[in-house]
């Protein structure tokens, strides 16, 4: 997505106000939420605010200390062969391990804003590395084989973390100490805010969304019910940008409109609801769109 699609809605411009002042003070910052409902777009929106580089960070179980902080990827050697004196033959050869710097390293030493994203997708003992980094603000070189056994993290340094507490439940437990070093805000899904994203990311009229919203609602509904996560704001998103972008009319009277909103929406009355098969999910979509 482009900055400049962002769509600061009421709701946005109050989380953006009500949270910059945590991330100016220097306090790690952490969004909620289910998926699709804004939590990397907002993130990386708050960074933009402040002047310095942003790195985006994906959790996943196999990121490890390594990944964060380096390793020692090779060697290097430097031979001099002196030979000035013709009578006189020196040869003098180094060999010496090459560190290669993990990704923080370079975030905390040059003051980047950081978007951990998914951070509970990463297991606990790398995500310990950011205990000491947001409470004594120096990172560990824990089994680096470095000179120095810390390093200072810079003053501009801030963290924006994300979660989806649904999707990481019995995966890996979120570890508390670090949740304790943290501002945790929770974000829903609310339809005025998906309306207003709706109508200016897509340039589609208010009653034009409301009936991609009336149809994804719906669904979402359903899986709530079955405690699974529905369609998120981008199935409606993928609708109102197919039918814009191919003119078809956003109207439940038109077979291409339905036709869309089977194929985006009738995987997710699958996975939600038991025993449907696609044919059926289809069908289901066909008769409340
Ligand atoms: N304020 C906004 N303005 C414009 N587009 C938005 C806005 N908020 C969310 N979106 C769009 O909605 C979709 C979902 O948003 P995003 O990826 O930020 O959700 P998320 O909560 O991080 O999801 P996940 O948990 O799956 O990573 C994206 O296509 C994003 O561009």
């Amino acid at each position: 997505m482009d900055r400049s699609d962002f769509v600061e809605t009421d709701r946005i411009k109050e989380l953006v106000s009500r949270t910059t002042p945590y991330l100016q003070a220097g306090y790690p910052l952490h969004l909620t939420g289910p998926t699709g409902v804004g939590k990397t777009a907002l993130a990386l929106h708050l960074a933009s605010k402040f002047d310095r580089p942003v790195m985006l960070l994906h959790g996943n179980h196999e990121m490890n200390n390594e990944d964060l902080i380096g390793s020692i990827a090779g060697f290097t050697s430097e031979k001099v062969i002196d030979n000035f004196v013709r009578q006189v033959y020196k040869k003098q050869e180094e060999v010496k391990e090459k560190w290669h710097p993990g990704r923080l390293v370079e975030a905390i030493q040059k003051g980047y804003t950081l978007i951990y994203d998914e951070f509970s997708r990463s297991s606990p003992e790398t995500n310990n590395l950011f205990l000491s980094v947001l409470e004594e603000g120096v990172l560990p070189l824990y089994g680096t084989k470095q000179k120095q056994s810390f390093l200072k993290v810079h003053k501009d340094f801030r963290v924006i973390f994300t979660s989806n507490p649904e999707e990481y439940a019995g995966v890996f437990d979120t570890q508390d100490a670090l949740i304790d070093r943290m501002i945790t805000i929770e974000m829903n899904n609310e339809t005025q805010t998906e309306r207003e994203i709706l109508r200016n990311r897509c340039n589609i009229l208010a009653k034009e969304a409301d009936i991609i919203l009336k149809i994804t609602g719906k669904v979402r509904k359903a899986c709530e019910k079955e405690n699974k996560n529905g369609p998120s704001l981008r199935a409606s998103l993928m609708i109102a940008t197919i039918c814009k972008k191919s003119e078809i009319p956003i109207s439940t009277d038109n077979q291409q409109f339905t036709t869309v909103c089977k194929d985006i929406l009738a995987s997710h009355v699958v996975k939600c609801l038991d025993g449907k098969t696609i044919k059926d999910a289809e069908e289901w979509v066909e008769e409340i769109s």
